[in-house]
């Protein structure tokens, strides 16, 4: 922006009284600055310098000295006061003198500025003198107005480009605005962009992050590829293989379904084969025990045959009477379809039984019971104690059926077992699986298909040889709290376990079902024997009761009688269906050693001998 000129102080004007006659030194330094004046004098201002020499005029007044710019003037040097020039300029104008005419300063020839002083006479002289200084001044001031109107004009000039100045500067001045409003806006556009810059460093970062994984994924893809390639090659051979298979196992399909075929037919051969051994057998069998002597030994009146283990001989010595004759000795011999001695082990023993027990699952009812007098080994026989080795009938023959079955579920039998625990006592029943109080409305039913059931009676659903087995435990401690508050009473109580099983071959649509009924009987002791009284001879009577009715009942069966009195007795009226004709049924009579148990013995004999010579009819398996 171009600055205008300005006007000087006044700082800078000399002052009149600076300038004043006082101090008439100062023009010269005035004069001296006109001439180093680089700007050109103007003609007309180059006339109001006289000579270089100093007015005397001017020497007496004080001279106005004032730079002036811009109108190319020198410094003007004024000479006489105002008033003064008006008076001589009117007193020449009185005389008819023209200030222009007389512009041209003309040099008197004498007493003129710088020229040789007048005489005091001369003063046409000093008139003619102070006309050509008249004119000087006049031409000064002529000059001076047109300076000042230069100056004015100057001055309008310049107060127009101060006016036009101050527009351009109020529109630089809102274009600054604007320009500053635009910064302000480029800023935050500089802010945003620096912030964009810094995101964008960060998704160089991650884009560089991402190509560097996206290079190692091509490189993972690039070898899955081959992968997948030398998969496929492999897949299509195993596709192959699988194809050769699948007719390979088509073909074994058949011949397993073959194979089974002849299995169930193998199956069904051995059953019946199974079945007509234990028919030559006789579907009743006895077997006799004998305790071994609790002090051990052999018993003098027992003799067993080594040949056949067949027969066991009864000798008992009578004494002559009259003490003439010797003692005589009679043997009662008696014919079982085994007899173990008393160093039968309980293995051995329930091998001769294990056929019977595959009946049971072959859908046969069994039925297998001890019979003898008190003390004879009964319970020994069927249930052992807890030792692995001296374990009895039931608990062997439980082991034995749920294996059997675990082997038969191969050829596709599916089986399923009921348990259930009763006790006859005085001709009452009682639940042995039940702890609680004395059970009632145990009442033994036949149903329409002449299954026999108890009401009210616990039968468990059983899955394995460890749930019956916890069954029989339970039944022990049952037993063992009413024998607590009874002396003795298992001994007179018959205790019959049933295993109702039923099995279902749903590939051959073949079902059977059958039951195991494993019995403890009562004590068989004779009412002379035991005197008893009272309760016990209650007991007695119930017990024999349905001994002998057992023994009826078997009787009329073996003679094929048309009624067979079940159901004169608790006893065999529930062991009705192991008893009939439908079942095998096996007897074991436990025989006490002692010489005082003779008699007991002998009768226990003689009524095992009555059923191992009854013949009960074919049984017939229950199956559909
Ligand atoms: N074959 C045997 N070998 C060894 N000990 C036996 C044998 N038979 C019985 N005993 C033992 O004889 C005792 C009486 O046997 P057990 O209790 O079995 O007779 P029981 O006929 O069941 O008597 P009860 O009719 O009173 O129940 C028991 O201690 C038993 O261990």
């Amino acid at each position: 922006m171009s600055r205008l000129p300005i006007r000087p102080s006044k700082r800078d004007l000399p002052t009149s009284s600076s300038s004043s006659s006082e101090n008439g030194q100062d023009f010269a330094p005035a004069q001296k600055k006109i001439r180093k004046d680089p700007e050109p004098v103007k003609p007309h201002a180059a006339a109001t310098i006289i000579g270089g020499r100093r007015n005397p005029v001017a020497a007496t007044r004080a001279p106005i000295s004032r730079p002036v710019r811009g109108v190319g003037a020198a410094t003007v040097a004024v000479g006489p006061s105002r008033g003064v020039l008006k008076q001589s300029i009117a007193s020449t104008a009185a005389k008819g003198g023209n200030v222009k005419q007389t512009a041209a300063p003309t040099c008197p020839k004498t007493g003129g500025v710088g020229g040789p002083k007048r005489q005091a006479w001369d003063l046409k002289g000093k008139f003619s003198d102070m006309e050509g200084k008249v004119r000087n001044y006049q031409t000064k001031v002529k000059a001076t107005n047109q300076e000042n109107e230069a100056l004015k004009e100057t001055m309008v000039q310049s107060q127009s480009r101060v006016v036009e100045m101050e527009k351009t500067l109020a529109r630089q001045k809102s274009q600054i605005s604007e320009y500053e409003a635009e910064l302000q806006a480029l800023s935050g556009v500089r802010d945003e962009l620096e912030m964009v810059s810094s995101d964008k460093s960060t998704l160089e970062k991650e884009l560089s992050n991402l190509e560097s994984k996206h290079k190692v994924m091509e490189t993972v893809r690039d070898s899955q590829e081959i992968e997948l390639q030398t998969l496929k090659k492999t897949l299509a051979r195993l596709q192959v293989t699988v194809r050769d298979q699948e007719e390979e196992v088509c073909s074994l399909k058949d011949t397993v379904v073959q194979q089974k075929d002849e299995l169930h037919a193998g199956e069904m051969d051995r059953r019946r084969l199974h079945n007509d051994i234990q028919e030559l057998k006789g579907n009743i069998r006895v077997f006799c025990r004998v305790r071994p002597l609790v002090e051990g030994g052999l018993s003098k009146h027992i003799q067993l045959a080594a040949s056949d283990n067949k027969t066991i001989t009864l000798a008992k010595t009578e004494e002559s009477h009259t003490g003439k004759t010797a003692d005589t000795q009679k043997n009662y011999n008696f014919n079982f379809d085994r007899v173990f001695g008393p160093q039968s082990l309980q293995q051995e023993v329930f091998e001769e039984i294990s056929l019977l027990v595959q009946s049971a699952l072959d859908g046969y009812n069994v039925c297998c019971f001890a019979y003898g007098q008190t003390g004879s080994g009964k319970t020994y026989t069927m249930e052992g104690d807890e030792c692995d080795e001296s374990r009895g009938v039931i608990p062997r023959a439980v082991k034995q059926i749920f294996r059997a079955a675990e082997k038969l579920g191969a050829k596709g039998w599916e089986f399923t077992f009921t348990a259930s625990f009763v006790e006859i006592y005085n001709e009452t029943l009682q639940d042995l699986l039940y702890s609680g109080k004395a059970r009632k409305g145990l009442e033994i039913r036949k149903s329409t298909n002449n299954e026999v059931t108890i009401t009210n009676l616990t039968y468990e659903r059983v899955c394995n040889e460890d749930q019956v087995l916890g069954l029989i435990m339970l039944a022990n401690r049952n037993r063992s709290t009413a024998q607590t508050a009874q002396n003795d009473r298992s001994s007179r109580s018959h205790s019959v376990f049933q295993l109702d099983i039923e099995g279902v071959n749903v590939g051959r649509d073949v079902k059977c079902k059958s039951t195991l009924c494993l019995v403890d009987l009562a004590g068989s002791e004779r009412m002379l024997k035991s005197q008893s009284q009272g309760e016990r001879f209650k007991e007695m009577t119930a017990i024999n009761g349905s001994l002998s009715n057992l023994g009826i009942v078997i009787t009329a069966l073996a003679n094929k009688e048309s009624h067979v009195p079940y159901r004169n007795s608790k006893l065999t009226y529930l062991l009705q269906g192991c008893l009939g004709g439908n079942s095998k049924t096996l007897m074991f009579v436990n025989i006490a050693p002692e010489p005082d148990s003779f008699g007991e013995t002998l009768n226990s004999l003689r009524f095992a001998s009555k059923v191992n010579d009854c013949v009960i009819g074919t049984a017939n398996a229950n199956r559909k």
